[in-house]
């Protein structure tokens, strides 16, 4: 693993989060150990969380089963511009056992890149699975494209080259709402309301919603963080908290996701 890019990232989500859990977030205990924060306030108990480390993210990494041409995409992914957007091996594996637990045959993905996370969902899908990759940008998309081919599910895989939103509401209008049972959300952040609403149409009930960067490297918990794409991940963030539409859990693995069960 690469675990230094992996480290930089972390360390910048631990410092953010360290910010953040001042009071009433006592870390009295924390001093024990540097993974763990210590939650210490009157309104969410006593208790202790894990504060990901270096130390400990190398040994996530250490734990994580990533296949062979996985790990060739992540590394020449890792010399391209925008590699940082890639989601982390333990990620993708997360994502890999819900397709496998919920025996998701229907996906969609919007937000390829180069291909990784598509490539470890196409990888859990069985023979005459169907994964719909939805991406504007062409070169990278060349890329994928000549993973999914090495890897043997370019078959399996309907790459859709445009933008996704356009992609979702042309795939409601030919008649495919309620067919699909995993999606996967990664691109545009001030679209995430609009994503899931139209993925909301497109997968039957029990089907599941993943989305990533919901922590946003912790500034969605920072009351002084208000740019645009922090503001628009908060809110959508707390449009989930009341949406009974669907049941939901959030995450803290990567930059965090999000995983909603459709009702
Ligand atoms: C964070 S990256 C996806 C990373 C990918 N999931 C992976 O693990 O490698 C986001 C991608 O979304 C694409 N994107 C952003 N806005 C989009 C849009 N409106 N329609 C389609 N793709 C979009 C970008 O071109 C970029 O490749």
């Amino acid at each position: 693993f690469q675990v230094t890019q992996f480290v930089v990232k972390c360390n910048s989500d631990v410092a953010s989060l360290a910010t953040a859990s001042s009071p009433p977030w006592s870390n009295s205990e924390s001093s024990k150990s540097d993974a763990v924060t210590a939650a210490t306030d009157k309104k969410h108990g006593s208790k202790q969380v894990i504060s990901v480390t270096p130390r400990l993210y190398d040994y996530i990494l250490n734990n994580v089963r990533e296949s062979k041409i996985l790990r060739e995409l992540r590394e020449e992914t890792s010399t391209m511009h925008g590699s940082q957007m890639q989601v982390s091996p333990d990620q993708a594996q997360l994502l890999s056992m819900l397709v496998q637990i919920l025996g998701a045959k229907r996906c969609i993905e919007v937000g390829v890149y180069t291909g990784y996370s598509s490539l470890a969902i196409a990888l859990a899908l069985p023979e005459g699975g169907e994964l719909i990759a939805c991406e504007r940008d062409a070169k990278s998309l060349e890329v994928a494209r000549r993973y999914y081919k090495r890897a043997g599910v370019s078959h399996k895989v309907d790459v859709k080259h445009g933008l996704a939103a356009d992609t979702l509401k042309s795939m409601i209008l030919n008649g495919e709402s309620c067919s699909y049972d995993f999606a996967f959300v990664d691109a545009e952040k001030r679209m995430y309301q609009e994503y899931f609403e139209l993925l909301l149409q497109l997968v039957r009930v029990g089907g599941v919603i993943v989305l990533d960067n919901v922590l946003w490297h912790g500034k969605v918990a920072d009351p002084l963080v208000n740019d645009a794409k922090t503001i628009s991940i908060r809110n959508f963030n707390k449009n989930l908290m009341e949406d009974e539409r669907v049941s939901t859990s959030m995450v803290a693995i990567g930059d965090g996701m999000i995983i909603c069960r459709k009702r």
